[in-house]
């Protein structure tokens, strides 16, 4: 199979620009979401804010892409990700995270979740925590420029996860050839709420690619 990316030649001051028109309308329809969850209005203003919604979709809908922005970014750039659920610039379920890498196989986000991503009552939802944690996961393995996916994540959750300002940290532990072994973890303000280990595959399809990294020498633990 090759590379899922269709690249196009999009430059990069181009698809900057292009940020700076989405990222506002990304946050409102965020704030949308909010106030979807979390508004007291009555019946009436619900119904008119409806209409305004729907007349929002009609405006939006006269274009539509022909792929989703995964596959039609450029590779290397930040479009691939445009559409992230986690980092996505154009997706507003995503909270968003902006995630820092090294080169060594780490990766942490300081990040907030509001009311949106409630699971039991003031606590984050399972799903979600497990959501950021395999993101995190990704940046840390995708750090040594692997193109590895995600083939097993155990988490086990410590303790229910506060709504509101939180931290998430990944880190690479070591490579047995294909397979890279890694750990993560989401910090509350009482501690670790969820602690992460994983094992990341490089696909059979990229092993061919990649004659750098895959095989090399364990790189020993790397948690910050
Ligand atoms: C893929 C394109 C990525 C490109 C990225 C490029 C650069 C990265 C840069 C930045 C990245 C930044 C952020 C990343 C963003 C987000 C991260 C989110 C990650 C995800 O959200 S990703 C979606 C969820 N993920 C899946 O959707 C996987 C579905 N699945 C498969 O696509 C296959 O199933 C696969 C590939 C897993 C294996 O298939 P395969 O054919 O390549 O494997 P094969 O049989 O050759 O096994 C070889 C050795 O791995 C062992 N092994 C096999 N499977 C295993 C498993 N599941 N767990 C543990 N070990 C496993 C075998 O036991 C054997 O081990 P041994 O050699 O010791 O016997």
């Amino acid at each position: 199979m090759a590379w899922p990316y269709v690249a196009d030649d999009t430059s990069d001051p181009l698809l900057a620009a292009d940020a700076e028109v989405w990222q506002p309308f990304t946050d409102a329809v965020r704030e949308l979401v909010d106030a979807c969850v979390q508004s007291d209005v009555d019946a009436d203003d619900v119904r008119a804010a409806q209409a305004d919604v729907e007349a929002a979709l009609a405006r939006l809908g006269k274009a539509r892409l022909s792929t989703t922005l995964g596959q039609s970014g450029t590779v290397g750039s930040r479009r691939r990700a445009w559409g992230n659920p986690v980092i996505g610039v154009r997706n507003p379920i995503a909270p968003p995270l902006h995630v820092d890498s090294d080169p060594a196989g780490r990766a942490w986000s300081d990040f907030h979740l509001g009311p949106a991503y409630e699971g039991p009552p003031g606590l984050v939802h399972g799903g979600v925590v497990s959501l950021i944690i395999d993101q995190v996961l990704g940046h840390a393995v995708g750090a040594g420029r692997q193109p590895a996916m995600t083939g097993t994540l155990t988490i086990r959750y410590e303790r229910g996860t506060p709504l509101g300002d939180l931290r998430v940290e990944a880190w690479v532990e070591r490579r047995e050839g294909v397979k890279i072994h890694a750990g993560a973890h989401v910090l509350g303000p009482d501690g670790p709420t969820a602690v992460a280990e994983a094992v990341f595959i490089v696909p059979r399809r990229f092993r061919d690619q990649l004659s750098d990294g895959i095989g090399a020498a364990d790189q020993g633990s790397t948690q910050g």
